[in-house]
C-alpha cells in the first residue's frame, strides 16, 4: 500500500510521521503527472505546491481553519489531500473541476478563477470569525506572487492590516512566475527577499554563537536585539510587509514541508495577521515543467509523460490567437505608434511575437488589467494607440475603466479579447460570455466580433483605425475555421446566404456574430432543404449596429440572432431594440448562452448542451418560421436528424 492509500483525509496526514513526508510528496508528483498528462490541467502551479498544501492541511483544521486558494488551479493537492482521487474527467463534464468547488467537498471554498481576490475573502471570513466569536478558527490564504501584482490584492492588505487581532495567516506562494516570470516593483521586491534567504541562517548562526558568549540578562536581550536590527538592516532590506504593520515569516523554503511546518505552526499561534513568505518553484519535480521558457506546463493540454511532448489535439488547424499574433507583428511594422499590453499574459494571448520584434512598444502589467485599461488610455493620451490584449472573461475586471476612462475620454484603445464565447473546461469563471452585454452599455465604443481569420485580420486593422473611441474585437478559443467567403454586402455588413428569390425568400433573416457564422451558414443550407428561405447576414461591427440592418430586416416575416455570448443585453437584444426603435413589430428569436453558471465540460458538450448546434437550432427555426408564415413544414422536425 502506498502512502498515498493510507491518507484519505487531512486527519490520517496529521498522524503520518513527520519523516514520511518527502515520500509523500513524491507519490504525490507522480500521481499529478500521470493523471494532467492524460487529462491536461495546470500541472506547473501543482507540482510547486506540494509540500506547502501537506504542511497546510498537517497545521490547519480545515475546514474549521478556512484553507483558501487565489485563483484556485493550484488546488489539485488539496483535493488529493482530501479524498478526491479520480482525476481521470478532470475539467470534463461530470469530472473534478479544476478549481475548488464548493459542490464537490466542505474543504472547498472559492470557485472564482479570477485572480488577486482570495486576501478579501480570507478577510471577510476572520471579520466573521471575529463576529461568530469564533476564536478558534484560523483562515489560511494562499496567493501566488502573480495574483500579488493584482490590485485587490494590496486593498486587502490595506485592511487586514488594519486588524492586529485577524487570525489569517497568509501563505505567500512563491515561485516568481505568473505565466511568465513576474513583473513589476512588487517582483523585484521579492525577489530581493529571496535573496536574503541568508538572513534566517544569519541570524540563527550568530544567535548561538551568542548564546555561547558568557553575556546573560540585559546585556544578552540588547546585543540580540541590536544583533537582529543590524543584520535585518544589513541583509534584508527594507520589508514591505511589515511596513504595511503585518508579522512576516520568511523568506521559507516551500518545499521543506518541515520548514513550512513550523512557519505555519509560529504563524498560526500568532493571533493575528501574519504572511508566510514561501519560495517555491513551479513545476518542481518535473523536469519538462521546470525548464519551461514559454510558460507550457502552466496549462498544458494533454501529453506525454516520458517526455513533457504535447499530445497531437484533434482540431488541428490555426488558432484564432495565432492569426492575432501574426497581424500585430506585421501592423507593428507598418505603425510605430501601436504599443501593445499584456495582463501577465503574454504567450497566452499572442502577444510574445510582438514583444520580441518591439520589446519596448511591449507592456506587461502585471495581473492588473484595471491597471492595464487606464494605463492604455494615458498611452492614447500620449499620441499612441495601444492594443490591450486580455481574456474576454477577464474584461469584466476593467468595465469601470473601459467605461470611465477610455470611453469618457474618447480615447483609441483597442481591446482584443481571446477565449471569448464557451471556454468550457476551466468553468463558470471562465466562460467569454459577458462582453457583448456590459459593452452595449459603453457610449461611443465600437464592438466587432471576427468569424474568420480573414475578417479578424480585417476588423483588427479598421479597429487600430479609430483613434476617438475604444474598439473592441472578441474571438473564441481554439482553432479557427476556414474563412467563410461573402456573398454580397448589406451596408457595411456581409451577406453569407441570400435566400433565393422563390416563394420563400422573405422568411427568415439570420444575424450571424462572429464565430457563430458557420453554425448559422449551416442553420440556413438546412432550413433551405425544408423550402425555407433563409438570408444570413454577419455584422462584423455589432455595436454601433449598422443602419442598413433594420432596413433590411423590414423585408422578413421572422429575424433570428445567433451568438456565443449571454442572451441578455447582447446583440440580440440590440438587434431586436433597434427594430422596435423603428416601429418594426417583427419577430426576434434571440438565441446565445443562457444567463447562468456553467458547470465546466468541453465546449462542444457545453454549446450542445445550450443548443447551440446547427441541427437544434435548425429544429427551432423551422417551428418559428412556421408559425409566422405559410407553406413552411408544420412538424418542425429539422431538416436532417
Ligand atoms: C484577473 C485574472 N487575470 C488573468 C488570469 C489568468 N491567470 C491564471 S493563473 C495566472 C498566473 C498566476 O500566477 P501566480 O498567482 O503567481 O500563481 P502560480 O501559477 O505561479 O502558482 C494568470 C495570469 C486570471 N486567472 N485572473
Ligand atoms: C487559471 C487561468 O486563468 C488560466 O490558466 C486558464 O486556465 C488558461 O486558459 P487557457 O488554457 O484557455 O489558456
Ligand atoms: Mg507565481
Amino acid at each position: 500500500m502506498t502512502l498515498l492509500e493510507t491518507v484519505r483525509n487531512p486527519e490520517e496526514l496529521k498522524r503520518l510521521g513527520a519523516e514520511h513526508m518527502p515520500a509523500l510528496a513524491a507519490e504525490i508528483r507522480e500521481f499529478l503527472v500521470a493523471e494532467v498528462s492524460r487529462t491536461g490541467g495546470h500541472l506547473g502551479p501543482n507540482l510547486g505546491v506540494v509540500e506547502l498544501t501537506i504542511a497546510l492541511h498537517r497545521v490547519f483544521e480545515s475546514p474549521r481553519d478556512p484553507i483558501l486558494f487565489d485563483t484556485g488551479h493550484q488546488a489539485y493537492v488539496h483535493k488529493i489531500l482530501t479524498g478526491r482521487r479520480d482525476f481521470s474527467r478532470l475539467r470534463g463534464e461530470g469530472g473534478l473541476s479544476g478549481y475548488p468547488s464548493r459542490a464537490e467537498s466542505e474543504h472547498d471554498f472559492i470557485e472564482n478563477s479570477h485572480a488577486s481576490t482570495v486576501l478579501s475573502y480570507a478577510d471577510g471570513m476572520a471579520k466573521a470569525n471575529r463576529v461568530r466569536g469564533r476564536a478558534d478558527s484560523t483562515v489560511a490564504a494562499v496567493i501566488g506572487d502573480g495574483a500579488l501584482t493584482g490590485g485587490m490584492a494590496w486593498e486587502a492588505l490595506n485592511n487586514i492590516a488594519e486588524r492586529k487581532d485577524s487570525r489569517l495567516v497568509i501563505v505567500v506562494n512563491d515561485n516568481g512566475r505568473s505565466y511568465s516570470p513576474t513583473m513589476g516593483g512588487l517582483a523585484d521586491h521579492l525577489a530581493s527577499l529571496r535573496m536574503s534567504q541568508g538572513y534566517e541562517q544569519a541570524l540563527d548562526m550568530a544567535k548561538s554563537a551568542l548564546h555561547k558568549a558568557p553575556v546573560v540578562g540585559q546585556p544578552l536581550y540588547d546585543a540580540l536585539h541590536g544583533l537582529k536590527k543590524g543584520l535585518k538592516d544589513a541583509i534584508q532590506p527594507q520589508i514591505m510587509f511589515e511596513d504595511l504593520g503585518l508579522k512576516y515569516l520568511g523568506p521559507i523554503d516551500g518545499h521543506d514541508a518541515a520548514a513550512v511546518e513550523r512557519a505555519l505552526r509560529r504563524a498560526r499561534d500568532y493571533g493575528g495577521p501574519v504572511i508566510v513568505h514561501c519560495i517555491t518553484q513551479k513545476g518542481k519535480g518535473y523536469a519538462p515543467a521546470e525548464n519551461h521558457d514559454e510558460d507550457q506546463f502552466h496549462a498544458p493540454g494533454a501529453f506525454d509523460p516520458e517526455t513533457g511532448e504535447a499530445k497531437k489535439s484533434s482540431s488541428s488547424g490555426t488558432k484564432w490567437t495565432k492569426v492575432f499574433s501574426d497581424e500585430m507583428v506585421k501592423i507593428g511594422a507598418e505603425r510605430d505608434d501601436v504599443v501593445a499590453i499584456t495582463a501577465a499574459m503574454l504567450h497566452p494571448t499572442g502577444l510574445a511575437p510582438f514583444a520580441e520584434a518591439y520589446p519596448e512598444r511591449t507592456y506587461d502589467v502585471g495581473i492588473a488589467e484595471q491597471h492595464a485599461a487606464t494605463s492604455a488610455t494615458g498611452l492614447a493620451m500620449g499620441g499612441l494607440h495601444p492594443v490591450v490584449a486580455v481574456y474576454a472573461t477577464f474584461l469584466n475586471r476593467c468595465f469601470d475603466q473601459v467605461l470611465m476612462d477610455a470611453a469618457l475620454h474618447r480615447q483609441g484603445v483597442t481591446f482584443c479579447l481571446d477565449r471569448a464565447g464557451i471556454t468550457g473546461t476551466d468553468g463558470a469563471s471562465h466562460n467569454g460570455m459577458w462582453d457583448l452585454s456590459i459593452l452595449q452599455v459603453v457610449p461611443g465604443l465600437r464592438l466587432a466580433v471576427p468569424r474568420d481569420a480573414r475578417t479578424l485580420r480585417e476588423e483588427l486593422r479598421e479597429a487600430l483605425a479609430v483613434d476617438d473611441a475604444p474598439t473592441v474585437l472578441r474571438y473564441p478559443k481554439g482553432v479557427v475555421e476556414d474563412d467563410i467567403p461573402a456573398v454580397g454586402k448589406l451596408g457595411s455588413m456581409d451577406l453569407l446566404r441570400r435566400a433565393s428569390d422563390g416563394g420563400h425568400a422573405d422568411d427568415l433573416l439570420l444575424v450571424a456574430v462572429g464565430a457563430m457564422a458557420p453554425t448559422c451558414v449551416e442553420v440556413a443550407d438546412r432550413l433551405a432543404d425544408q423550402g425555407i428561405g433563409v438570408t444570413v447576414v454577419d455584422p462584423r461591427w455589432v455595436k454601433p449596429l449598422d443602419g442598413a440592418l433594420v432596413e433590411e430586416a423590414a423585408r422578413y416575416r421572422v429575424v433570428a440572432v445567433v451568438e456565443d455570448n449571454g442572451r441578455v443585453g447582447a446583440v440580440g437584444d440590440a438587434v431586436a431594440r433597434a427594430l422596435r426603435d423603428a416601429d418594426l413589430d417583427l419577430p426576434v428569436r434571440t438565441f446565445g448562452i443562457e444567463q447562468e453558471f456553467l458547470d465546466h465540460a468541453s465546449r462542444e458538450a457545453v454549446l450542445e448542451k445550450l443548443g447551440l448546434t446547427p441541427q437544434i437550432l435548425a429544429g427551432e427555426l423551422i417551428g418559428t418560421v412556421s408559425r409566422y408564415t405559410d407553406g413552411a413544414p408544420a412538424d418542425g422536425e429539422p431538416a436532417q436528424q
